[in-house]
């Protein structure tokens, strides 16, 4: 299997080789050449495996040869026992036709354990076999930072060095990015949100230099491998609905298109999926892509739903390589229009490919929260903000002709003021992690600035 960029002019890459480079030399993603295909009966074989037996026989074939399959499968038991349901992604029904597959039973309760235990599992193996060092720098708008930091502390020969926006996480957020005391893991409160951190990460892997001299690696769903892990939890919940034989639609609450952008790799290896609605809050250049065709930056609005608080999506260059036909050249200019003149336009063809498969939605605040409230006053399901955010859009695009999954990306506790304004309750924080708010902090502001950045990089790597 080998891999290419969005922007056409960095070297092919084998998997291990595409996740260890993160981002491509010339400032694109790593996308796999081909899409491997899986017919109806090896879907049709997966209905009521295990999680972990699904993921191998999705994951195998974009390793390739890469990584033994007794290793990927160890691997993968490896990362996916530290998530505490025996379903790992257990689905609820909400309405007739509705159901909400809930990916926050891992260690820092969001979708981002998925993969991030498990590339945690893979960058170690691969760090062990090479003898090799990495620095990996990641942006966060809150979930990934502490996924990532979870995964990799205390690896050997890792250094984690995670860019917060100040202020603009939750505490729970914060505190399980600062509380964690093992020494190779570096919490960075930088003053700006999450755009500027993530143009930050960029701009280290663009300037060659450093990028090899402190070998550097990302976490960020820039990274294929992240995307690829996040393909497994589609299928499953696909299959446990009745594909192949039915089609599925699924709702994903959307900030930088990762998590969609891998429902989108299920369809393409032949997973009957209807439509993939993407929803945003008010934080919504996607779906303002979708309604005028015009892809433009508008300032970051925090809301309460802050992990989604973005506006550069990094993934939907992925979607535009594969809506423009592969074309890596048409993808690096409308890229350069992007950070030179903040927006462009999408071709009317291209528009056409990516309706194909994707409709979108957006949530207001106030929609949100009463979101929030009646679910929970119908159900009895507390959702977090972004899965409200979710669960609203999806109730505008149910098709009675296939059941509709809403992703329920992070659990209530993570965000307990939202929580309690909309139901009056405050949710409370698993027994394993009870005493997070008694934990010591450690954390290191930072101005938003490049060179300040790379210093304490310098400064403070282990490696
Ligand atoms: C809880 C939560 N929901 C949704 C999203 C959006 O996911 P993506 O960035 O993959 O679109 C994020 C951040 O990534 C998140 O942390
Ligand atoms: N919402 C994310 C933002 C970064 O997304 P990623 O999937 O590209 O890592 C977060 O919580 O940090």
């Amino acid at each position: 299997m080998r891999y290419v960029s969005t922007r056409g002019r960095a070297p092919e890459l084998g998997f291990e080789e595409a996740m260890l480079a993160g981002l491509a030399r010339d400032g694109g993603l790593y996308v796999p050449e081909t899409v491997p295909q899986l017919g109806p009966e090896a879907f049709a074989a997966m209905a009521g495996l295990p999680y972990e037996e699904v993921a191998l026989r999705v994951l195998r074939p974009f390793v390739g040869d890469d990584l033994p399959e007794a290793e990927l499968r160890d691997a993968i038991a490896q990362a996916y026992a530290a998530i505490a349901h025996t379903a790992r992604a257990p689905m609820v029904q909400l309405a007739p036709g509705h159901f909400l597959l809930e990916l926050f039973h891992g260690p820092t309760l969001a979708f981002k354990d998925f993969a991030m235990q498990l590339i945690g599992q893979l960058f170690s193996r691969a760090m062990q076999k090479r003898q090799d060092r990495i620095t990996i720098v990641g942006a966060t708008s809150g979930d990934t930072g502490s996924a990532a930091i979870e995964a990799f502390r205390g690896l050997p020969r890792t250094d984690v060095f995670i860019l917060f926006p100040e202020g603009r996480v939750s505490e729970v957020q914060r505190r399980q990015m600062t509380t964690p005391d093992e020494a190779n893991v570096h919490a960075i409160a930088v003053k700006g949100d999450f755009d500027d951190c993530q143009a930050q990460v960029k701009a280290m892997f663009n300037d060659h230099a450093f990028r090899d001299e402190v070998g550097l690696s990302a976490v960020n769903s820039i990274n294929w491998a992240r995307v690829l892990a996040q393909v497994v939890y589609y299928v499953t919940a696909a299959v446990a609905l009745g594909a192949p034989h039915r089609a599925v639609d699924f709702t994903v609450p959307t900030g930088n298109f990762g998590d969609i952008f891998a429902g989108n790799i299920a369809r393409r290896m032949g997973l009957p999926i209807g439509r993939l609605v993407i929803a945003t809050n008010r934080n919504d250049i996607l779906h303002r892509t979708f309604a005028t065709g015009r892809h433009e930056k508008e300032g970051v609005e925090p809301t309460m739903s802050p992990s989604m608080d973005i506006q550069v999506s990094s993934n939907f260059e992925r979607a535009l390589f594969e809506a423009y036909g592969r074309d890596g050249g048409a993808v690096s200019q409308l890229m350069d229009e992007l950070r030179d003149k903040g927006g462009f336009g999408v071709s009317q063809g291209a528009m056409e490919a990516l309706r194909e498969t994707y409709a979108s939605g957006r949530a207001s605040e106030e929609e949100t929260r009463d979101t929030i409230r009646r679910i929970h006053a119908t159900t009895g399901e507390i959702l977090c903000p972004h899965s409200a955010v979710g669960v609203k859009v999806a109730e505008e695009h149910l098709d009675p002709a296939r059941p509709m999954v809403t992703l329920a990306t992070a659990h209530p506790a993570k965000f307990p003021d939202a929580v309690e304004a909309a139901t009056g309750l405050r949710p409370g924080l698993p027994k394993r992690m009870a005493d997070l708010y008694d934990r010591p902090e450690r954390v290191t502001p930072v101005d938003n600035d490049l060179v300040a950045l790379q210093d304490l990089i310098r400064e403070r790597r282990t490696t």
